[in-house]
């Protein structure tokens, strides 16, 4: 079983849906099979009957069994509902799709047609398109599908135009790719699975409205039937035989209900950090916020992160330990790919599908934080943690102004009344030399460049006033002068608040300047951790000591190029047993490729992981 499918399974509305389906599925094949001539067989002497033994739910005006007629319709009311929805769906999506990829203004006159239509209700726009098609049973199912096409079309320019404006389409548009390619690459495989949603609950609506056209006797016509024109019927001998007009409606109840409910379960599916979420939840662990022995103020020890779940999933962090005291600043160092960020990610609980995590121990300020994303540690992970990310524009609303998003924690947090947060985002955004503060604070992120943008998280993160700040390369986006003063500031939250901060970063130098400890990483490991000024000066790894090769400081010689380390560090799933830099290693013996070594301590509180340095 797929894990999408386990997971619609998983949501309340799944199984009531997939069950009853896969039910109107069976009774749609056999019904018909068994009991088709039943069905229709006129029988005047046993007309408008109420429920017998024979008989269960009675008869009809022409002596028909209305259970028989009423299973024996289902294959008809849905394969029309089917095919009402395939129809609205294909032309829906081509229409949607075309819209969508037009310029801007032709887009803009197209989205006003298509609401022009969506004003007219669809069962009125059916009706005369039944009237103009041919006569026949399928019609009214084709007249249902044109009549919910722009329903559709509207869905699908409305999901398309989202992804239109992210930047992998841009940079798409600027190598020349074609629209009907940038349509059906690029836009389609990235709103299916919401479009997937819409889809079957325009099925369930589809079902119903089929059904209507054939109550109001333009659908399916005699002999032929199916649950809307039993209804029509039926409603005429509503006070003989009630169960004659029941029967049909519950049936198109039962069935709409059905693919409203599938709609809802591939909702969920479809956004995976729900059902991880409660998945995670499930996991053997210590319950929310369990206060635990460890003094430090993060303490992680065993920390394994993979790329989705079970034993085979490739591991991305393989038993990373990380200690952070109150008023630490400690260096993630390490080359793009070795884990430094999906550490950070770990630890404050936001690892994006389908990454999961294991640790022996993890704990902020005492409290244990694997027991999934509860009130309580979310409570804790809002106050006492604050994060800066290598993307700004990823960590701020687009849809509201500067000022709300600044001033969201010190008054859901610190109990400030508005004017007072303010205040302190204001001071925030000079700090970070934001200019023009009071109008920045009136601004969405839209308006920001990406630098100020940066700064702004910063400052959001700062005025928090957590023990803990996690910064993923807070300086990448920013110039020198800039870089200087961020880094000045968290020295100075360092200082007057005994702020704590685990700053990752792939540029030593950085490392340097601020912290006291540093941490590094190598695919997906540490493999020598101790104070920052030691670990530079006297690296003993040979990764460390290319990493510090490698980097531009005030004494290097000029005239001669920096030198490099060949090669790439292994992908996750392709790390060997033993040490993973044996590769790239100058030091490599018979051994390090077999058995991996330890993390070992050395004198000077220094450990490191390499069988060439002696312990
Ligand atoms: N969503 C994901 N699903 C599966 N694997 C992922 C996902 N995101 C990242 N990875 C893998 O995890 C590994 C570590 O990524 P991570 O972002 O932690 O590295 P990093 O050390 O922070 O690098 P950088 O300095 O480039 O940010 C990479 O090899 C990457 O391919």
């Amino acid at each position: 079983m797929t894990a999408a499918l386990r997971a619609f399974r998983s949501t309340s509305a799944g199984p009531v849906a997939l069950a009853v389906l896969t039910l109107l599925a069976v009774v749609a094949v056999v019904a018909p099979i068994l009991w088709g001539d039943m069905a229709t067989a006129l029988n005047p002497a046993t007309a408008v009957l109420g429920p017998s033994a024979e008989h269960w739910l009675g008869t009809d005006r022409l002596g028909r069994d209305v259970l028989v007629r009423t299973l024996v319709a289902t294959r008809t009311s849905l394969g029309l509902g089917l095919l009402a929805a395939a129809v609205a769906a294909l032309a829906g999506l081509l229409l949607g799709g075309l819209v969508a990829v037009l310029s801007r203004r032709a887009r803009e006159v197209g989205l006003r047609v298509l609401d022009a239509v969506l004003a007219f209700p669809a069962i009125l726009v059916a009706i005369i398109v039944t009237l103009i098609l041919p006569e026949g049973t399928a019609s009214a199912a084709v007249a249902v599908g044109v009549a919910g096409t722009p329903a559709v079309a509207r869905i699908v320019v409305t999901l398309a135009t989202a992804v239109l404006a992210r930047d992998f389409v841009a940079a798409a548009w600027g190598l020349g790719v074609g629209r009907p390619r940038i349509l059906v690459r690029y836009v389609l495989p990235n709103i299916a699975d919401s479009l997937a949603v819409s889809l079957s609950v325009v099925a369930g609506a589809a079902l119903v409205v089929v059904s209507s056209l054939s109550f109001l006797g333009v659908g399916v016509q005699p002999p032929a039937f199916d649950w809307g024109g039993m209804l029509s019927q039926g409603v005429m001998d509503m006070y003989v035989t009630p169960l004659a007009a029941l029967a049909p409606a519950v049936m198109i109840a039962l069935a709409g209900l059905a693919f409203g409910l599938a709609g809802e379960a591939m909702a969920r599916v479809a956004n995976p950090s729900v059902w991880t979420a409660r998945r995670a939840a499930r996991h053997p662990a210590p319950a929310a916020g369990t206060r635990t022995e460890s003094d430090a103020l993060l303490d992680v020890k065993g920390l394994t992160v993979t790329a989705g779940a079970g034993p085979e999933a490739p591991a991305i962090v393989s038993g990373v330990d990380l200690r952070v005291g109150r008023g630490d600043i400690v260096g993630l160092v390490g080359e793009s790919g070795s884990g430094k960020s999906m550490t950070m990610l770990a630890v404050a609980r936001l690892l994006p599908y389908p990454v999961e995590s294991l640790a022996d121990a993890l704990t902020l300020d005492g409290h244990d934080l694997r027991a999934g994303p509860g009130e309580r540690i979310r409570r804790l992970l809002g106050t006492r943690l604050a994060l800066v990310f290598q993307n700004p524009a990823a960590c701020l609303n687009p849809s509201l102004r500067l000022e709300t998003q600044l001033t969201e924690v010190p008054r859901t947090h610190q109990g400030m009344n508005r004017a007072q947060a303010r205040e302190l985002a204001l001071a925030g955004l000079r700090q970070v030399r934001v200019p023009e503060p009071e109008r920045r604070l009136r601004q969405y992120p839209h308006e920001l460049s990406g630098g100020q943008r940066q700064r702004a998280t910063i400052a959001m993160a700062l005025a928090g006033r957590a023990g803990l700040l996690l910064a993923d390369e807070p300086t990448t986006a920013l110039d020198n002068t800039l870089r200087r003063a961020v880094l000045n500031l968290f020295r100075e939250a360092n200082a007057a608040s005994g702020t704590a901060i685990v700053l990752v970063s792939h540029d030593l130098s950085v490392v340097r300047g601020l912290c006291d400890r540093v941490v590094v990483m190598y695919a997906g490991r540490v493999v020598e951790e101790g104070p920052t000024r030691e670990v530079i000066a006297r690296p003993l790894h040979p990764y460390t000591q290319a990493l510090v090769g490698s980097t531009l400081t005030m004494t290097t010689p000029l005239d001669r190029p920096l030198p490099a380390l060949d090669g790439q560090p292994p992908r996750p799933g392709e790390r060997q047993e033993g040490c993973a830099f044996v590769p790239r290693c100058a030091r490599a013996e018979d051994r390090c490729a077999k058995e991996r070594p330890p993390l070992r301590a050395h004198p000077g509180a220094r450990r490191t992981a390499c069988w060439a340095v002696e312990a």
